[in-house]
């Protein structure tokens, strides 16, 4: 159990097991994953599984991800089981292909990795911080790049200002002795994901934190078609002085979806103000009495910010209708499958 303990194995995953489970089977946890083939970490080292027929037929949100608790049969070749999350940070699929996709379980603190130049912009920051708070984990911005910037403390400000409260830490990814504030969130039993575009310093800030190149232990790297190196695999990797990250690669497109009550968890002082709006519908666009308005004619909130909240409400309607659709269509086909099975039986017992 030792060695699990390490890899994140907390009361909330050990109650979840039973004794026949644990006799029958073996307790892992998904490291990387490959298509239909899993790395998984059990008691005794690493291992390349699959999955039961029964998981590869599932939701694609039901499916392992990196981060999972898994279940092994008895032949310890296949997952057969994924124990209930702690949290689930996932995305709609780039592109025309409106699904959900996973993209790290059980992670609870979410690394939002920005840098202090012109990649910067709280508009991407908010989207992460819905997509966090959906996901059950807590967000801590890191400002990387802190040594290349003249005004590191205008970023700190900005980043501060696009979720209440949200923690904010600087960083040069490049040197360890910067990283405190960083490691202070770290502790043997936590699951981070790094989180940013391509080039914030995610790679960088894993391998410092590491001590050592974590790339030669099973991170894929290719190069880009500028030549750059760049991530392209998400991977769970353990830290020598304990805690555990998920190297998330910088993703293109990022859209919202299902995220209703954590677009209220960023937007609170925008929630909050539209309450004491004139009308109880009000768009805050040009109606009298607008209480939202008259806080950004007084510098009190960014009218980019308003402009973001109101774009992220529409996308995500848009999205969850989408969503609702897709699932009624499957409900729909599913239904029908039963009845022409039905009818087949029925025929067959004349
Ligand atoms: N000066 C400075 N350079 C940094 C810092 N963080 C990253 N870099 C450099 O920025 C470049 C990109 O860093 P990576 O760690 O590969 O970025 P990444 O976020 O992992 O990018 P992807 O793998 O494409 O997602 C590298 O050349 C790093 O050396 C930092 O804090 N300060
Ligand atoms: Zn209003």
């Amino acid at each position: 159990m030792n060695n699990l303990l390490e890899l994140g194995l907390v009361p909330f995953f050990i109650q979840q097991l039973n004794d026949v489970s644990l006799l029958e089977t073996q307790l892992a946890r998904v490291t990387a994953v490959q298509r239909s083939r899993l790395t998984v970490v059990t008691e005794t080292g690493e291992k390349v599984v699959e999955l039961s027929p029964a998981l590869l037929q599932a939701e694609p949100t039901d499916r392992p991800t990196v981060g999972d608790w898994v279940l092994l049969d008895a032949s310890l070749a296949r997952i057969t089981d994924v124990l209930e999350r702690k949290s689930l940070f996932k995305r709609l699929g780039a592109g025309s292909s409106s699904e959900i996709q996973p993209i790290a379980a059980n992670v609870d603190i979410l690394f939002i990795v920005t840098s202090c130049n012109e990649e910067f912009k709280e508009s991407r920051l908010e989207r992460y911080l819905a997509l966090c708070a959906e996901a059950g984990a807590m967000p801590v911005i890191i400002l990387s790049k802190a040594d290349l910037a003249d005004d590191v403390d205008q970023y700190v400000q900005r980043a501060r200002r696009t979720q209440a409260g949200v923690a904010v830490e600087t960083a040069n990814a490049l040197d360890p002795d910067t990283l405190a504030g960083v490691r202070s969130w770290i502790d043997s039993h936590t699951t981070v994901a790094l989180v940013g575009s391509s080039g914030v310093g995610k790679s960088t800030l894993l391998n410092t934190l590491a001590g050592h190149t974590l790339t030669a232990t099973g991170e894929i790297r290719e190069q880009d078609r500028k030549g750059r190196h760049t991530t392209t695999h998400r991977q769970l990797h353990t830290l020598p002085d304990g805690g555990l990250l998920i190297d998330v690669p910088g993703m293109r497109e990022l859209r919202v979806a299902d995220v209703d009550q954590s677009l209220s968890t960023v937007f609170k002082d925008i929630e909050a103000l539209a309450t004491q709006c004139r009308f109880a519908d009000c768009h805050h666009d040009s109606e009298p009495g607008c209480a939202v308005m008259k806080a950004i004619e007084t510098d009190s909130i960014d009218s980019r910010r308003l402009s973001n909240y109101k774009k992220l409400l529409r996308e995500n309607a848009q999205a969850t209708a989408t969503l609702a659709q897709k699932r009624q269509q499957g409900k729909d086909f599913a239904r029908m499958v039963k009845e022409v099975k039905r009818i087949k039986q029925s025929k067959h017992a004349e």
